[in-house]
């Protein structure tokens, strides 16, 4: 009966202490719940047993747990109590019970040990953060003098507070329970006014390693928990007796100031503490707490409120003693987010060293996190005692992976040098975001590629290093790439002693750079081999993969590499010097042997071209030089040859269209002659005298073609023969060459001839529809060639030849073809219908809205319209800095990629068309290599008249 009493009696204390600390009491449904609930073994603790009667439960607990575990068993008898749900109050009631009960006696009567263990138990690392242990290696010097002095006074004023205890039947020299630390402390000093304020405080001692938890499994609780002071343990305060006089004096004179500083650093330390539970044991009320404090976190400011909620209850704290503790390695998986909330850390890049530290505020690893990537920088601890704030990977990516913040600035010795925002991801990949470069300095943003984009996996082409690849020239001549890369390749020639880990990390890196190589050469062709300095790099990479057997996996990768260098050296070989002649009057470029239709054949910048150059008075010289000539050296050899007796600066080269037009070269500009529209002369003239340049009569008639009777001629067979030949045209235009063109002749001194050549080809279609109808003086012959010239265009389209769909139904929409009514009108309904179609489709409008649908749903291959593709280049570049802040605008080079990158997937598949039943091949080949071209508008519309005059109106 007395022992019953007792334990009421303790109840109620409990529950009183407990509701004056501001603490809710669980009710005694709760936390008989809790115990039923709980788990299956912890429930089994309390099963009532032939053992586990209440006199045996109340002999082996503490009072708490006795109390609750009598009414357990009561409970046990009205199984309906399992309908409620464990609070974290309870939780934390019932782990008081498990604690008491091994501190009192270790475990239970006919209780298995494996059933009883402690949840608050954990292990010491930064991974798992315990909240009974310190955070620092050692307590400060003031933290120390301020446990001296409490502990001085406790000792004078309550000494029955410090006491020897016995607890598992060890005996624990002078330690106190928290609930007398605590009363104590509120009767001591004035301005702690809650029992909570004082845990706190004690708390804020406990971090330190001033006090501790008599098993140091506990922080800081206002509970029957025992503690004890640091000095106690160590055995450096009076073994016995009350302190000497200096000391109480010396006590009392430096407690002002210690309650103060205790009571500034109470409510972090209590912070702190919950920041280290694991989220299960944080109450409602901690995680309130919590929020309050992540709302005042400026790396977390732009999420909102229900975000910092769910961060609440996950967000961990982490301390570091240690300055220099590395806590991850450049290369690591990335396993968590961290912010800075004291101290600072280096950011380490391997062969860099220190890049930058961030302070107080800053936070950093989300790249890994978000782009699944391995870490870019190895983060060393700059001070002694830093603290982190660490959300774990699943978490970031469960709550804060698709909210992050929009852009994320890496920075370097002060500055910027590479700017990532957050973008949606293809469909199909786990999170709909990742970080997308948007600028940057060339080598960081090559780093990163190497760093992060390669050695996970070697199939596929990552996106920024498909658009790196195809715009590096613009921000980082290749020259300049292979210097990089070959650094980055022998980073371990001076490095005699390397670790296993370093070696390790250095193979790959070398096996990332091979394989950077390899999608080089995937992303650009032959022209990855052009620059003689990327043919040694890679001799030298397949040398290195030889001899070294940690680089064995890369054989196949290098051998494939070299095989395709060996045929681009063949091809060169074999076809080095082409000549090349651009007749007059706008004939297509051809190669000089004759051969009207170079099958498949590239122009290069040492093949020859062969042209003539004019004066003013229409005299004329015939030059041969390289493609990549310059203007400069084509103006003053010209010059020399016409004699024309002035210096190189008073005289430009300049052409003059048909429509008598001009326009000036610049100096440095090359692909000269190929460039020439399609009835333009090149003429040498000095600079002043340029109003007196006047085209040449003949070019603006039409040359003569191969005569023939268009209509005898297969429509089908002509269209497919236009196909053919217009896709080996395209075929050997290079990706680069519509940068080169967007950028300028003069940009990066490399030629655009295939580009020139298949512009021209477009146009030559288009005054090739015009020409033919304004010189057929017979309506009925015109109405023919109208309706051919529609089915031409449908077969093209059929064919997937956009451009020269475009070039027909341009041509047919000449104002000198429309304005023939008595030809129209003829034509009939059903292909007038046909032909407002394909004027819709090629209507400009919306930015050739009706033409992007409708190429966007087609297969490859496909020939398209490449003045769009140019236009978009030329919009990208015109309305986008190439460079913003001293770094390279990514965004832009992303949009030209990805015009650059239509062109790969338009042959992405080989022609393959089924040859229709050939009827005149040999002469629809003839023909379609060479039209009959006038480009002259006004003489055009003049033919026109004259062969349909304007109606006179009645
Ligand atoms: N200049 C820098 N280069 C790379 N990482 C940096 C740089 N500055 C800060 N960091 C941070 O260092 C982190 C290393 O891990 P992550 O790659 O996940 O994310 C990186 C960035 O958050």
């Amino acid at each position: 009966m007395l022992a019953g009493h007792l334990l009421r009696q303790r109840e109620r204390e409990h529950r009183q202490f407990r509701r004056r600390s501001g603490q809710v009491v669980a009710s005694d449904e709760a936390v008989l719940c809790v115990l039923l609930r709980y788990s299956d073994k912890d429930k089994q603790l309390f099963e009532p047993t032939a053992t586990t009667t209440p006199t045996a439960i109340t002999t082996t607990m503490g009072a708490g747990a006795t109390s609750a575990a009598v009414k357990l068993r009561r409970r046990v008898q009205r199984p309906q109590s399992t309908a409620f749900e464990m609070s974290n109050k309870n939780k934390e009631l019932m782990n008081d019970i498990i604690t008491n009960c091994k501190l009192k006696n270790g475990f239970g009567p006919g209780v298995q040990p494996a059933a009883a263990t402690s949840p608050t138990k954990r292990p010491l690392s930064p991974d798992h953060p315990n909240p009974a242990l310190p955070i620092t290696e050692t307590p400060s010097p003031a933290m120390n003098r301020m446990g001296w002095a409490l502990r001085t006074l406790l000792v004078v004023d309550n000494s029955s507070c410090l006491k020897d205890r016995k607890v598992s039947g060890k005996l624990i020299r002078k330690c106190a329970p928290g609930t007398e630390l605590v009363d104590w402390l509120v009767n001591l000093a004035p301005i702690v006014h809650t029992r909570a304020q004082a845990a706190g405080m004690w708390q804020a001692l406990l971090e330190e390693g001033v006090l501790t938890h008599v098993n140091k499994e506990q922080p800081f609780k206002d509970k029957c928990f025992l503690y004890r002071f640091r000095l106690d343990e160590e055995g450096g305060a009076p073994a016995a007796g009350l302190p000497a006089a200096e000391d109480l004096s010396a006590a009392n004179e430096h407690i002002r100031e210690a309650l103060s500083a205790l009571f500034q650093r109470g409510p972090d330390a209590t912070l702190r503490m919950i920041l280290r539970k694991p989220s299960h044991e944080r109450t409602p009320e901690e995680l309130e707490l919590v929020f309050e404090e992540l709302v005042h976190i400026a790396a977390l400011s732009h999420l909102s409120t229900s975000i910092k909620r769910e961060l609440s209850s996950i967000i961990v704290f982490e301390a570091h003693a240690q300055a220099g503790t590395i806590l991850f390695n450049q290369g690591d998986e990335g396993r968590s987010w961290y912010i800075l909330l004291k101290g600072s850390v280096d950011v380490v890049i391997h062969g860099k060293g220190t890049v930058a530290t961030l302070k107080t505020g800053d936070d950093f690893g989300k790249l890994a996190l978000i782009n699944d990537a391995p870490r870019a920088a190895t983060i060393v601890l700059k001070e002694n005692n830093c603290h982190l704030l660490r959300v774990d990977k699943e978490h970031f990516n469960r709550i804060l992976r698709d909210v992050e913040a929009n852009t994320l600035r890496l920075q370097e010795h002060g500055k910027d040098v590479l700017v990532l925002e957050r973008v949606a991801k293809q469909r199909g990949q786990h999170s709909a975001f990742k970080y997308t470069v948007m600028s940057g300095t060339p080598n960081k943003m090559l780093e990163h590629l190497l760093e992060t984009r390669l050695g996970q996996t070697v199939s596929g082409m990552d996106p920024f290093l498909d658009d790196f690849l195809l715009t590096h020239i613009v921000f980082m001549p290749v020259v300049q790439l292979v210097d990089e890369l070959a650094n980055y390749f022998h980073c371990d020639a001076h490095d005699e002693a390397q670790t296993p880990e370093d070696r390790e990390y250095i193979i790959n890196f070398k096996k990332r750079v091979i394989q950077f190589m390899q999608k080089w050469v995937m992303a650009v062709r032959h022209a990855a081999f052009e620059e003689p300095s990327v043919c040694d790099f890679i001799e030298d990479l397949a040398a290195e993969v030889e001899a070294d057997p940690d680089l064995n996996e890369e054989t196949s990768i290098i051998h494939n590499v070299l095989t395709q260098m060996a045929r681009y050296q063949e091809d060169r070989n074999q076809n080095a010097g082409q000549k090349w002649k651009l007749p007059t009057n706008g004939q297509p470029i051809c190669l000089f042997s004759g051969n009207a239709t170079p099958s498949k054949t590239v122009i290069r910048p040492d093949d020859d071209i062969i042209f003539r150059v004019y004066c003013a008075d229409h005299t004329y010289c015939t030059l041969r030089f390289p493609m990549h000539t310059t203007a400069e050296l084509i103006k003053a050899c010209a010059a020399d040859k016409l004699q024309l007796n002035r210096g190189p600066d008073d005289l430009c080269l300049v052409e003059v269209k048909s429509n008598g037009e001009r326009s000036v070269f610049k100096d440095n500009d090359v692909s000269i002659p190929t460039g020439l529209t399609l009835n333009g002369r090149l003429f040498v003239s000095v600079k002043d005298h340029l109003d007196a340049l006047t085209q040449l009569p003949e070019q603006e008639c039409a040359i003569d073609g191969v005569d023939i009777d268009l209509e005898l001629l297969s429509t089908k067979e002509l269209a497919y023969h236009i196909t053919i030949f217009e896709w080996d045209l395209f075929w050997a235009v290079h990706e680069y060459e519509l940068l080169y063109h967007t950028f300028g002749r003069h940009h990066f001194g490399k030629i655009t001839a295939n580009l020139d050549v298949f512009l021209r080809r477009f146009n030559e279609v288009q005054y090739w529809i015009v020409a033919e109808l304004v010189s057929t003086p017979s309506l009925s012959k015109r109405v023919g060639l109208v309706r051919k010239f529609i089915k031409l265009a449908a077969y093209c389209k059929e064919y997937q030849n956009l451009n020269a769909f475009f070039a027909i139904v341009m041509g047919l929409s000449n104002m000198a073809v429309s304005r023939m009514h008595q030809t129209w009108e003829k034509i009939p309904s059903k292909f007038r219908k046909i032909f407002q179609e394909f004027e819709a489709l090629i209507d400009p409008s919306r930015n050739h809205r009706a033409y992007r649908v409708f190429v966007g749903k087609l297969q490859p291959p496909l020939i398209p319209f490449m003045p769009l593709l140019l236009k978009d280049m030329t919009f990208a570049h015109e309305g986008n800095k190439t460079s913003l802040d001293g770094l390279v605008n990514f965004e832009k080079m992303h949009m030209m990629a990805q015009t650059m990158r239509t062109i790969r997937f338009c042959r992405s598949r080989n022609l393959g068309l089924e040859p229709p039943s050939p009827k005149s091949e040999g002469e629809v080949r003839s023909y379609i290599s060479c039209f009959r071209v006038i480009d002259n508008q006004r003489v055009l519309t003049a033919m026109s008249q004259k062969v349909e005059p304007t109606r006179k109106l009645n």
